[in-house]
C-alpha cells in the first residue's frame, strides 16, 4: 500500500496482464457476521483483507469469537447465537457492512439476552445515517441509545436477560437511503425468530417502506443467508419473512468471490487501455452474487470489448473515443462512480441517475465527484441525485482529493490515460476494500520510457547519496535503484552459476534474467535478500574486473534503465544524469567535505564493530575521488543541469526536504 502524502501518476498510454482480485468486502463481511453469529466453525477462503474487514474481524474476537488462521484462510468459530461477552466498545472505522448489520445483531441479542454495547466509527461515520434502521429496530422493542447527533452513529445497544421482542406485528424499515438497513434486519432477525429453549419461535415479517435502493446487495444477503441454512420469504422486494425456528448452520467452508466493484477500476481499464493485448480480471464472472458485475453491460454499452466467464472476465479497448450514455444507476451503486470517469473519454455528456445515495456514502461523494473531474478540464452538472460529465476540451494536470474514500482515489487514478500526470492525495484510503490498488495499477499501465518521471542522485563516495536516494523513493512511491550494486549482484550472480568472469556475452545474458527488487536500501535477487552477500570481498573483486566487459556494461545499462517504470524513479550512483538517465527530470549532484564524509564513514565501521583512522579514510575518499573525476569511463562529475547539494551541515530529513522542495517546483500540482 503506498502511505505517503500523495502518489503523482504519470501520464499512462497502454494497459494489458493480468490481475487476480481482492475478495469482495459485501460478501466477506455478510459471512464473517454470519460465520461468528452461528454455531460450529467456518472456514473461509480468499477473505478480504482490508480496512472494513478488519474491523469486522476485531468486533467478531471482542464479541467471543474464535478466529484462527489455517494457512491462507480463517477459521471462525461461532457463538452459536448466544452472547459469551455482555459488554463491549466497538470501533468499526468506516464500515457500513459492518456498522449496520452488527447494531442490528447486538440489539436483537442484547433485548434478549442482557448486556451493553457500543459502536463507533471513525468522524464520517458518525455523519452516516443509521437512524432508519434504529427505528425499526426500536419497534421490535431494542433499547438503543444516539450518543452523539440522533439518527447516527456513535450508538449503545442494551438489554435485559431473557427480555421478550415484540415480533408480533411486521416490522417496517424504509429502503430509499441505504439498502443495509434491511440487509442488517435479514441478518439479524434469524437472532429472534428461532425461540429460546423450549420456546417455540415464530416468523418475523419485514415491510419495506419506500422504493428499496441498491437491490441486489439484498440479494447478497439472501444468497449467503441461504448458505448459512436461513431461507427467507419474499414477495418482491416489499415483504420478506424470516422462519420461525432459523438458525445459522454454518456450511462448513465458504470461497468469498473476487470484489465485482473493485473489478470494475479494470474493466474500465481496459476499456480505455488495452489497445494490444487484454486486461484480464481474474476472480469474478457471471456466475457471480455479486449485482455490481453488471457494471460491464455499463461499459459494454460505452464501447469497451468484453468477453465474459464464469469467474473471469477479459476486456479490449472497442469503440474509441468512447461511447455517452445515460443511465438508471441504482442497481450499481459503487461500480457507477467509475462510470463517471470513463465519461472524460466519452464522445459526449454521460449522465447518470437515480444515485441520491452516493451523497451519503465515505463522502458525499455527487459533489466530490463534480468538484474532481472538474479539475482535470470537464464540465460537471450535479443535481441531487445524479451527475452529468462533459469530458474535457483540455486536459489539465490536477492534485486530487479523495476524502478519505477509496472510491474517489481508484477512480480518479484513471484520468490519467491523457498525457497529463495525476496526483492522487493520501492515496492510503484505497486501504478500506482495496489496499494493493495502485500495486495493481502499476502491474497493468504502461506508459512510454521517457513520460516516467526520473529523480538522479549521484555524488562521490559517502556522501549519503544511497540514504537520500532511497528515502525521497519511499517518500514518493517511486522505484529505487542503487546502481552501484548492479555491478556486484551481477558478480554474485556470475559466481553462483558458475560463469567465468571473463564470459561477457554469458554474463550479460545472465543479468537479462536477474529478478531484483529494492526495499530501501536491502536488495534481494530472486526473492533472497542478498545485500550482505553483495560485500564479500570476492564478489567485489569479480565485480570490478566484469565491469571492464563491454557486453556486460551494455546488459547493466539495459538492467539500469529497465527500473524506469510508473510511478518514478528515483536512481543513485556516478553517472545517473550524465550517462543513464540523461533526461531525468530532476539530476542532484550531492557532495559534502571529505572530512565529514571521512567521519561518516568512521562512524559507520565503529557500528559494524570495525576500527579504523579517520585520516587515513580521509585520505583514501580523496584519492578515490581523483580517480572517479578522471577515469575514461563515465567519470562522476555533475550534469551540466544538476543541482548541487552539499549535505555537510544537514541532517538526512533536511537533505529529503531540500530535494522534495525543488522537485515540487518541477511538478505541475500547484497545491
Ligand atoms: O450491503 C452492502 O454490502 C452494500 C450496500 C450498498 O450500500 P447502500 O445500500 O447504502 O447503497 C453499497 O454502496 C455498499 O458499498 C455495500
Ligand atoms: C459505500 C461503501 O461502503 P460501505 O460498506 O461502508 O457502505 C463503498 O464501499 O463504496
Amino acid at each position: 500500500m503506498f502511505a505517503i502524502p500523495f502518489l503523482d501518476l504519470p501520464p499512462l498510454t497502454k494497459a494489458s496482464g493480468q490481475i487476480r482480485l481482492p475478495g469482495s468486502k459485501s460478501i466477506s463481511n455478510r459471512v464473517l457476521l454470519l460465520a461468528g453469529l452461528a454455531e460450529g466453525s467456518t472456514l473461509v477462503h480468499d477473505l478480504l483483507d482490508s480496512d472494513d474487514t478488519r474491523v469486522m474481524i476485531e468486533a467478531l474476537r471482542n464479541l467471543g469469537c474464535d478466529l484462527a488462521h489455517e494457512g491462507g484462510a480463517l477459521r471462525i468459530t461461532g457463538i452459536g447465537g448466544r452472547l459469551s461477552v455482555q459488554q463491549a466498545s466497538l470501533f468499526l472505522g468506516n464500515a457500513g457492512t459492518a456498522m449496520r448489520p452488527l447494531a442490528a445483531a447486538l440489539a436483537v441479542l442484547a433485548a434478549t439476552q442482557g448486556g451493553q454495547f457500543e459502536l463507533s466509527g471513525v468522524a464520517r461515520m458518525h455523519e452516516r445515517p443509521i437512524g432508519d434502521l434504529v427505528d425499526a429496530l426500536r419497534q421490535l422493542g431494542c433499547d438503543i441509545q444516539y450518543l452523539g447527533n440522533d439518527g447516527y452513529p456513535p450508538l449503545r445497544l442494551a438489554g435485559q436477560p431473557q427480555g421478550q421482542l415484540a415480533t408480533g406485528a411486521p416490522v417496517r424499515v424504509r429502503g430509499d437511503v441505504s439498502s443495509q438497513f434491511l440487509t442488517a434486519l435479514l441478518l439479524a432477525l434469524p437472532l429472534a425468530s428461532s425461540g429460546q429453549g423450549e420456546a417455540p419461535g415464530t416468523d418475523i415479517v419485514i415491510e419495506v417502506d419506500g422504493e428499496l435502493i441498491s437491490k441486489p446487495y439484498v440479494e447478497i444477503t439472501l444468497n449467503l443467508l441461504a448458505r448459512f441454512g436461513i431461507t427467507v420469504q419474499r414477495d418482491g422486494w416489499q415483504r420478506f419473512t424470516v422462519p420461525a425456528g432459523s438458525r445459522y448452520r454454518s456450511p462448513g467452508a465458504v470461497h468469498v468471490e473476487g470484489d465485482a466493484s473493485s473489478a470494475s477500476y479494470f474493466v474500465a481499464l481496459g476499456a480505455i487501455a488495452a489497445v494490444d493485448a487484454p486486461v484480464l480480471i481474474e476472480g469474478v464472472g457471471s456466475a457471480s452474487i455479486q449485482g455490481d458485475v453488471r457494471f460491464v453491460e455499463a461499459a459494454v454499452a460505452m464501447g469497451a470489448d468484453v468477453r465474459m466467464e464464469a469467474n473471469r472476465i477479459e476486456v479490449r479497448r472497442g469503440a474509441w473515443p468512447l461511447r455517452a450514455i445515460t443511465l438508471d444507476c441504482n442497481h450499481i451503486p459503487d461500480a457507477a462512480m467509475t462510470l463517471a470517469v470513463m465519461a472524460l473519454y466519452a464522445d459526449g455528456p454521460t449522465r447518470l441517475t437515480n444515485i441520491a445515495s452516493w451523497r451519503v456514502k465515505e463522502t458525499d461523494r455527487i459533489a466530490a465527484m463534480a468538484i474532481e473531474l472538474r479539475k482535470v478540464g470537464a464540465q460537471v452538472e450535479e443535481g441531487a441525485d445524479f451527475i452529468e460529465v462533459r469530458p474535457p476540451q483540455a486536459w489539465q494536470p490536477a492534485a486530487i482529493h479523495t476524502y478519505d474514500d477509496h472510491r474517489m482515489a481508484m477512480c480518479l487514478s484513471l484520468a490519467a490515460f491523457n498525457g497529463v500526470p495525476v496526483r492522487i492525495l493520501d492515496p492510503q484510503c484505497v486501504g478500506k476494500t482495496f489496499p494493493d490498488y495502485f500495486e495493481a495499477l502499476f502491474q497493468l499501465a504502461h506508459t512510454h520510457h521517457d513520460l516516467v518521471p526520473v529523480i538522479t542522485i549521484d555524488g562521490p563516495t559517502a556522501s549519503g547519496k544511497g540514504t537520500l536516494a532511497s528515502t525521497l523513493a519511499a517518500s514518493l512511491g517511486y522505484h529505487f535503484l542503487d546502481s552501484g550494486s548492479l555491478y556486484r549482484v551481477a558478480a554474485l550472480a556470475s559466481l553462483r552459476q558458475g560463469v567465468a568472469d571473463t564470459d561477457g556475452p554469458g554474463i550479460a545474458a545472465l543479468i537479462s534474467k536477474l529478478r531484483l527488487r529494492f526495499d530501501g536500501p536491502r536488495l534481494f535477487l530472486d526473492g533472497e535478500e542478498v545485500s550482505d552477500q553483495l560485500r564479500r570481498e570476492d564478489v567485489g573483486s569479480r565485480a570490478s574486473k566484469i565491469s571492464a566487459l563491454g557486453d556486460v556494461r551494455a546488459a547493466l545499462y539495459a538492467l539500469q534503465v529497465s527500473f524506469r517504470r510508473p510511478p518514478g524513479l528515483v536512481a543513485d550512483g556516478r553517472d545517473m544524469g550524465t550517462v543513464i538517465f540523461p533526461d531525468a527530470a530532476l539530476k542532484v549532484f550531492l557532495t559534502a567535505s571529505p572530512a565529514t564524509r571521512a567521519e561518516r564513514r568512521h562512524k559507520q565501521l565503529i557500528s559494524k564493530g570495525i576500527s579504523s583512522n579517520i585520516d587515513d579514510l580521509r585520505a583514501d575518499l580523496e584519492a578515490r575521488d581523483a580517480r572517479d573525476r578522471t577515469r575514461a569511463i563515465a567519470p562522476l562529475q555533475p550534469a551540466e543541469d544538476a543541482l548541487l547539494l552539499d549535505n555537510s551541515a544537514q541532517t538526512v530529513d533536511e537533505s529529503v526536504a531540500q530535494v522534495l522542495g525543488w522537485w515540487e517546483q518541477r511538478t505541475p500540482f500547484g497545491i
